[in-house]
C-alpha cells in the first residue's frame, strides 16, 4: 500500500507539502507530471496536473527519494505546492485515483520509519514530542532524546541483562557444572549495575513528564477569594469569569503559560464552601481532585477574611503557597500565626506583590525541574516497564538457591524484555496503536 498526506499544517500557507511513500511512489510522480522521475534528492519544477489529464493543477516542486535512503525506508516523495485548500483538495483527489494509494494514518509514516529499523521508538515518541513542542525546554528535552542518549543507556543495561542471561542458560544446559565463581561474582555485579541504575533513573521527580506535559499549577481557595482573578492575571487575559457573586467558577478552567521556557498550566477551580448546590458539590469535588494532582497549588484566601478551614489547611504542604489576596482592603495586621506559613500578600485589584508571587512560583518550579542524571522517562509507559524490570530483577536476586536456577531465568528474561519494550527492541506490536495514535497526520 502506498500512503500520502499533507505533511504542513493545516490552513492557508505559502507553500504545502504533501508526502507520499510507497512502492507506487514512482508511479504517482509520472502520473502527476506526465513525465519523469527528477534525480533522487534534487528539488525539481514540474508541472502537476490531474490525473488522467492535462488540467494543470499546481507548479510544483518534487522531491524524489528512493528507498531505502529514505525517512520510512521505502520509496518516498515530496510534493511542495501552494498552500491553498483548493490545491490541496485537487492534488488528494488526484493521487486518491492511484490504485493501492490511500491517505495516510496520523503517525504512519514514522511507523513505517520505526518498522524498517530507521528509528527506534523512542526516536518515534521524541519526533512527536518535538513537533508538539511549545517552550524551549520542551524543545530541548525533545532534542536530546531524539539524539540516542536514553536509547544507548537502555541498550546497555539491556545488553549486561543479555549477558547474564546467556550464563544463566549455559547453567540449564548443563546442571551438573557449576558455574564459576568469577561469573557468579560477574553476575551479581552486573544484576546490581542493572538495578542501582534503573532505581536512580526512576528517582527523578517526574521531571521529564513535567516538562512533557506541563508544570501543574491550581488555585484553589475559598470562594470570592479572587481565583478567577487570579488565573486571569496569570496568563494576560480573561479566561475565566469573575464576578462578586460568590460560587461564580464551576468548572476547571485551564491556561496554558510559559513561564521562563518552563511549561505551565494553570487551573482556575470552583471555590471552597459547604453547598447544597448537587452542581457546586461537583465543582467542589472537582477542585479537590486537582488539588492531588498539582505540582504546586495557590490557596488564594481573602485578607479581610482570614479564616483558613480544615480542608485548606490540609493542602497546605511544601507544594502549596498561601496567597492572600485583597491587600487593598486590609485595616488590621495579620495573625502572627498566618505570618509563619509560606505566604504572599497581594492585591489583584491594584496590582500590588504580583511579582512576589511570580517569583515564588519561579523559584518552587526550578527546583522541581533540577535533575543531574541525563536520561529522561517522559512517558508513564517508560516508567511502567522500568518499574516492571526492576521487580523482575529484584526478584532474580533473590533466587540463589541452586534449583531455581530455571525460575531466574524466567525472571531475567522478563526484566530483559520490560527493557527492551522501551527502545522498541523486543515485539510491541501490541503497543503501537496507543503510541501513534497521538501523532498528527503526514508525519
Ligand atoms: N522537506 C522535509 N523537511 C524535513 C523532513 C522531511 O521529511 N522533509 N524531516 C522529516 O522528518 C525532518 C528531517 N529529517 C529527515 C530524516 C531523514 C531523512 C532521510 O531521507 N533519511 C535517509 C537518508 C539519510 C542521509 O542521506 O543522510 C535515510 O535515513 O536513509 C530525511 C529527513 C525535518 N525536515
Ligand atoms: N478589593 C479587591 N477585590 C478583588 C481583588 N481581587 C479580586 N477582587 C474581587 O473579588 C470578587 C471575586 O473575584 P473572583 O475572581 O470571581 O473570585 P473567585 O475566587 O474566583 O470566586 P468563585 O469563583 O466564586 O469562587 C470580584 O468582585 C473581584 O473583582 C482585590 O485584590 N481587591
Ligand atoms: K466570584
Ligand atoms: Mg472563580
Amino acid at each position: 500500500m502506498t500512503i500520502f498526506a499533507l505533511s504542513t499544517g493545516p490552513g492557508i500557507s505559502g507553500i504545502a507539502i504533501i508526502r507520499v511513500s510507497g512502492v507506487e511512489t514512482k508511479k504517482v510522480i509520472k502520473l502527476l507530471t506526465n513525465g519523469t522521475i527528477p534525480e533522487p534528492r534534487i528539488a525539481t519544477l514540474k508541472k502537476i496536473n490531474k490525473i488522467n489529464s492535462s488540467e494543470l493543477i499546481d507548479e510544483g516542486i518534487i522531491l524524489w527519494f528512493p528507498g531505502p535512503e529514505s525517512y520510512t525506508g521505502e520509496d518516498m516523495a515530496e510534493i511542495h505546492v501552494h498552500g491553498s485548500k483548493a490545491v490541496i483538495d485537487a492534488l488528494h483527489a488526484s493521487i486518491s485515483k492511484i490504485e493501492n494509494c490511500r491517505m495516510a494514518e496520523p503517525g504512519e509514516f514514522t511507523r513505517l520509519a520505526f518498522q524498517n529499523g530507521k528509528i527506534n521508538l523512542l526516536k518515534a515518541e521524541s519526533i512527536a514530542d518535538l513537533i508538539s513542542a511549545e517552550t524551549e525546554i520542551q524543545r530541548q528535552q525533545a532534542i536530546k532524546i531524539m539524539s540516542g542518549k536514553s536509547a544507548d543507556k537502555f541498550n546497555e543495561l539491556r545488553g549486561k541483562l543479555l549477558k547474564i542471561l546467556s550464563n544463566v542458560e549455559a547453567k540449564i544446559d548443563f546442571p551438573d557444572e557449576d558455574l564459576p565463581d568469577d561469573i557468579l561474582k560477574e553476575i551479581k555485579k552486573n544484576s546490581n549495575y542493572v538495578l542501582q541504575n534503573i532505581e536512580k533513573i526512576l528517582d527523578d521527580q517526574k521531571v521529564g513528564e513535567r516538562i512533557r506535559e506541563g508544570f501543574k499549577i491550581t488555585i484553589l481557595g475559598p470562594t470570592n477569594a479572587g481565583k478567577s482573578s487570579l488565573l486571569n492575571c496569570l496568563s494576560n487575559r480573561e479566561a475565566a469569569i469573575v464576578s462578586e457573586i460568590a460560587g461564580t467558577t464551576r468548572d476547571v478552567i485551564e491556561t496554558h503559560l510559559n513561564i521562563d521556557g518552563y511549561p505551565v498550566i494553570v487551573s482556575d477551580t470552583a471555590g471552597i464552601r459547604e453547598s447544597k448546590s448537587e452542581i457546586e458539590k461537583k465543582g467542589i469535588k472537582l477542585s479537590l481532585n486537582r488539588a492531588d494532582e498539582a505540582d504546586l497549588k495557590l490557596i488564594v484566601v481573602d485578607a479581610k477574611n482570614l479564616v483558613i478551614s480544615d480542608v485548606l489547611k490540609g493542602l497546605l504542604d511544601q507544594n502549596a503557597i498561601l496567597v492572600i489576596n485583597k491587600l487593598d482592603l486590609l485595616e488590621e495586621d495579620i495573625d502572627p500565626e498566618i505570618k509563619k506559613l509560606n505566604h504572599v500578600l497581594i492585591s489583584i485589584k491594584e496590582n500590588l506583590n504580583i511579582d512576589q508571587l511570580i517569583l515564588k512560583i519561579k523559584k518552587n518550579l526550578k527546583n522541581k525541574f533540577i535533575k543531574n542524571d541525563n536520561i529522561l522517562i517522559t512517558r508513564e509507559r517508560h516508567r511502567q516497564h522500568l518499574k516492571q524490570c526492576l521487580n523482575h530483577l529484584k526478584s532474580f536476586n533473590e533466587k540463589n538457591e541452586v534449583d531455581d536456577f530455571d525460575k531466574a531465568a524466567e525472571d531475567l528474561r522478563l526484566a530483559t524484555r520490560n527493557l527492551g519494550m522501551i527502545v522498541g527492541k523486543v515485539d510491541v506490536e501490541e503497543i503501537l496503536d496507543s503510541i501513534f495514535n497521538d501523532f498528527c497526520i503526514g508525519k
